[in-house]
């Protein structure tokens, strides 16, 4: 199985996703932002943390226009997966792989600390080998990480089970404590906790490995 990471100017979380891939069985190849094709074969697509192009415009809404995001939409619509973590996530709703926008947190501040998740659904790839409702412990370190959506996308993705995760303690305001959500065919998932950070012992807590330890069983059987 093939991810291919992307990196882009101010991405400071590539490596680690790219370990979290490559410890769940993963072969990865690094890709930069200007390239305008991914390498043939991949399955997977990782779309890392940080602060790409500094954050200017809007977080994410720059490095959505960069060249390989054409490629990346291209290999969601021929149902290829995504996983978009923290700026991966608010690229991926700039992009409109996902819908509604990661608005400014409500406290106005940068949070950076271990927070409580739970498990909203096991039906996709990333989130299938965890307990349903099982709550768990992922870091979060980001200023744009309220959720918005108006009503009726809400809704829809109660309605759809999309929702992945949702806060134990909203600590930025999101809409219903979203911090994940998956896309309609359920192979894109966008989230603003880090699970790469939460993925070896070394890292104080291992709650993330979970959503990468069965991905490469899952891609084979897809
Ligand atoms: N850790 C991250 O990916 C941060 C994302 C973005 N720069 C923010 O602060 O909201």
């Amino acid at each position: 199985m093939r991810a291919a990471v992307i990196v882009f100017p101010g991405s400071n979380c590539d490596r680690d996703l790219a370990v979290a891939f490559r410890n769940a069985g993963l072969d990865v190849t690094m890709v930069w932002h200007k390239d305008t094709d991914l390498p043939s074969g991949i399955d997977m697509v990782g779309i890392p943390g940080g602060f790409s192009f500094g954050d200017y415009l809007r977080c994410g809404a720059i490095a959505a226009n960069s060249p390989i995001c054409q490629s990346v939409k291209a290999h969601a619509d021929r149902g290829g997966y995504v996983f978009g973590v923290c700026n991966g996530f608010q690229v991926l709703t700039e992009t409109k792989l996902l819908p509604g926008a990661l608005m400014r947190n409500a406290g106005l501040k940068f949070v950076c600390k271990n927070t409580p998740l739970k498990v909203e659904t096991t039906s996709s790839v990333f989130t299938s080998a965890y307990a349903q409702g099982q709550e768990i412990m992922i870091p979060i370190a980001h200023h744009d990480g309220n959720y918005s959506a108006d009503a009726d996308t809400v809704k829809l993705l109660q309605d759809e089970d999309r929702i992945a995760f949702t806060y134990g303690q909203n600590p930025n305001g999101s809409t219903a404590d979203i911090a994940g959500i998956l896309s309609e065919n359920r192979r894109v998932l966008g989230m603003m906790p880090h699970p790469e950070r939460a993925a070896e012992e070394a890292h104080g807590g291992t709650d993330g490995a979970r959503l990468f330890a069965h991905l490469t069983e899952a891609l084979a059987g897809a």
